[in-house]
């Protein structure tokens, strides 16, 4: 369960004035599986980040699980992935199992407990024989799968995924889209891949920093398209 009360962002840039990308929201995500979409800068990412407690909102706060992004960052880190639209952000060892194997040290499980998480993990996406590889050697679609297995092997409460189909081939973007309709958790997923939203329970369209409409797919995507095609006529 994540909430927003009066969320609000607003960006100091140097010698510029001060910039509000995302105006005051109140939000509850219960539903297991929901959307963003919205036009490039309408404040999707800046959203997404503030939910995984990667950037403090100006106003406001933000709970997961009832933990405050602000006051309680390593509550909110145990329960929340995030994966990130390009990969390398988030891969940091040189071959695959080791990747696995970092984001599981905090955790203090066994090395039995480990090793199958991690065999686990491999097999569900493919990547079992890649085991031993360099994680550089990998295929854009091959790193976004480990990037993914990376957070899925801690086994957190929640994801954020930010684009994650966008670098991805037609295959690769099915697997991921597969993986996560899989997912037993709850997961929040900004895209402009609209198609990946159909059988999500509902749909956020941002428009300039505000909420524009807040309905299941159907409706909120035929809103958003609607509004797209109004302004590239
Ligand atoms: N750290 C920052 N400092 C200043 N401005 C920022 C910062 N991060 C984002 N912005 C601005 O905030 C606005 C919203 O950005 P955001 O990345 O949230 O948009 P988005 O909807 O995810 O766009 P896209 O679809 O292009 O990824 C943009 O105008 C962006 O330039």
């Amino acid at each position: 369960m994540i909430e927003l009360r009066g969320v609000s962002q607003t960006f100091e840039v140097p010698g510029l004035a001060p910039r509000t990308v995302l105006y005051p929201l109140d939000l509850s995500l219960t539903e297991r599986r929901i959307g963003i979409v919205g036009s490039n800068g309408s404040g999707k990412s800046t959203l997404a980040r503030l939910i995984g407690g990667l950037l403090l909102p100006t106003t406001g706060t933000v709970t997961v699980g009832g933990f405050d992004t602000r006051r309680s960052p390593r509550e909110v880190r145990r329960r929340l992935g995030f994966v990130f639209q390009n990969p390398e952000h988030q891969i940091v060892f040189p071959v695959v199992e080791e990747d696995l194997a970092f984001g599981l040290r905090p955790l203090g499980l066994s090395a039995a407990e480990t090793e199958g998480r991690i065999t686990e993990m491999l097999g569900r996406y493919d990547l079992a024989h890649l085991r031993q590889h360099a994680t550089h050697r990998l295929s854009g679609g091959q790193k976004q799968l480990l990037a993914l297995a990376g957070v899925l092997v801690m086994r957190p409460e929640v994801i954020v995924f930010d684009e994650p189909t966008t670098l991805l081939d037609l295959r690769n973007r099915n697997r991921v889209a597969r993986a996560i309709a899989q997912l037993p958790q709850q997961a929040v997923v900004v895209t402009h891949d609209l198609e990946l939203l159909r059988d999500f329970e509902r749909v956020l369209v941002f428009e300039d920093g505000a909420l524009l409409a807040d309905a299941a797919p159907a409706e909120a995507l035929a809103l958003y398209r609607e509004r797209m095609s109004l302004e590239s006529a």
